[in-house]
């Protein structure tokens, strides 16, 4: 099978993947209309192609928070690529390393902080984290991905509760007995006996299994893998100097769709910002991430780094995401397409695509490197 373009790796995952992971990959909340527009909002937009720029040296390498990578594309965290892959998240941060490039390992992950970053030592990881009720949990996690050498705590500010993913539901998703969330083991009994305020098993439960807004029925099922509902809904700002107090790393808030976020986020003091409806799979209705960049990039006015995600699938998506504003965008779901084609090959052949269509775009835009990329590039009148 012949691999030219990405849409060839996701018809490659739906073909061999198992339905129900197929399903929970792709999946978004309730209608999809925002997961669909991520990818839509991309072709509304039109560039302006500068011509007779000498483009035959270009260099796509660029910083986040001051580190190099080859180019301006990370991996968004995903959870469970152990669906994808027998060794998951360790040959996502292979490839990622060999790739020379940022992979933010999600708390979900099916391989533990510490095989991730064994995996790929020299690898540049950031870590995504949750916040649960319990705090023990995200304080414990903190600590490990700063002793293992992580260079960024992603805090994700979107999911106070799991968005309405119906095949899931229909499909009654659960990870299979062989696999975990490694990062949980032998976690929940020691935090127990720390502050004795949640029992983590008994919160292994649906998100469905809401019976009014706020309130769970703590009998349910399991879903994602364990220990669901304990994440806190009542997370608020204030809870970004807790984690502060927890930390020295630079902390990114992921989740960030209007310039009055935007602004409190640089006011209680975050590094960074990702653009982001979590891949469509939280608030259906909400705008597609490229539409909310603009806005976001004019209230920050430079003050921190601003990164986008969601439904960047060609290089002409990476060059538009550019010039509005983004230092560096992530991809999620065509990670795992890559990986359930080669694994660690199928990642890095992923990124290499990505990577060749946006050169390939930013020459033919007339830009040498990613300092060139500018809103000039963008025609507003089509917007
Ligand atoms: C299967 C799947 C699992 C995800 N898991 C997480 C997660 O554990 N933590 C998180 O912050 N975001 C998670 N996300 C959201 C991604 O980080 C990212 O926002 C989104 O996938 C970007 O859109 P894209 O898939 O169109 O590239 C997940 C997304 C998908 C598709
Ligand atoms: C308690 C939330 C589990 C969600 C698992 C990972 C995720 O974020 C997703 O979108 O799926």
């Amino acid at each position: 099978m012949s691999m030219v373009c990405l849409s060839d790796f996701e018809l490659f995952a739906k073909e061999h993947l198992p339905k129900t992971t197929w399903d929970y990959y792709a999946a978004g909340a309730d209608e999809c209309c925002t997961r669909d527009d991520n990818l839509v909002a991309y072709k509304r937009i039109r560039l302006r192609p500068r011509m007779l720029r000498d483009v035959s040296v270009t260099d796509t390498r660029t910083t986040i928070q001051g580190m190099e990578i080859n180019f301006p594309i990370g991996i968004a965290p995903t959870a469970f690529h152990c669906l994808a892959w027998h060794d998951g998240e360790m040959s996502t941060a292979r490839a990622a390393e060999a790739m020379n490039t940022c992979y933010i390992a999600s708390t979900y992950s099916t391989c533990s902080v510490e095989e991730i970053s064994t995996a790929a030592p020299n690898g540049l990881q950031w870590f995504q984290l949750y916040v649960y009720r319990n705090r023990k949990l995200s304080e414990q996690l903190v600590q490990r991905v700063e002793a293992q050498g992580y260079k960024a705590v992603v805090l994700t500010v979107d999911v106070p509760y799991t968005g309405k993913r119906r095949n899931d539901i229909r499909n009654n998703f659960k990870l299979p007995p062989h696999l975990k969330v490694k990062n949980f083991d032998g976690i929940f009994e020691q935090v127990e006996t720390f502050q004795g305020q949640v029992n983590e098993k008994q919160c292994m439960t649906s998100p469905f299994k809401q019976t009014r807004a706020g309130e769970y029925d703590f009998n349910g099922a399991e879903v994602y893998g364990g220990a669901v509902n304990s994440l806190d809904p009542s997370i608020s700002w204030k809870d970004i100097y807790w984690l502060q107090s927890l930390t020295r790393l630079p902390i990114i808030i992921k989740g960030i769709l209007t310039k009055e976020d935007a602004e409190l986020a640089v006011e209680h003091g975050v590094q960074g910002i990702i653009v982001s409806n979590h891949g469509g799979r939280q608030l259906d209705g909400g705008p597609a991430s490229i539409d909310a960049l603009s806005e976001i990039v004019e209230t920050v006015q430079g003050r921190v780094e601003v990164y986008l995600d969601g439904g960047i699938r060609t290089g002409s998506d990476v060059l538009k995401a550019l010039a509005l504003g983004a230092k560096c965008v992530f991809i999620g779901r065509p990670v795992v397409w890559g990986l359930a084609y080669k694994g660690e090959e199928g990642v890095r052949e992923i990124l290499q695509i990505l990577n060749d269509e946006f050169r390939l775009s930013m020459a033919l835009a007339g830009c040498r490197n990613v300092s060139e990329i500018n809103r000039n590039l963008i025609q507003f009148s089509k917007l």
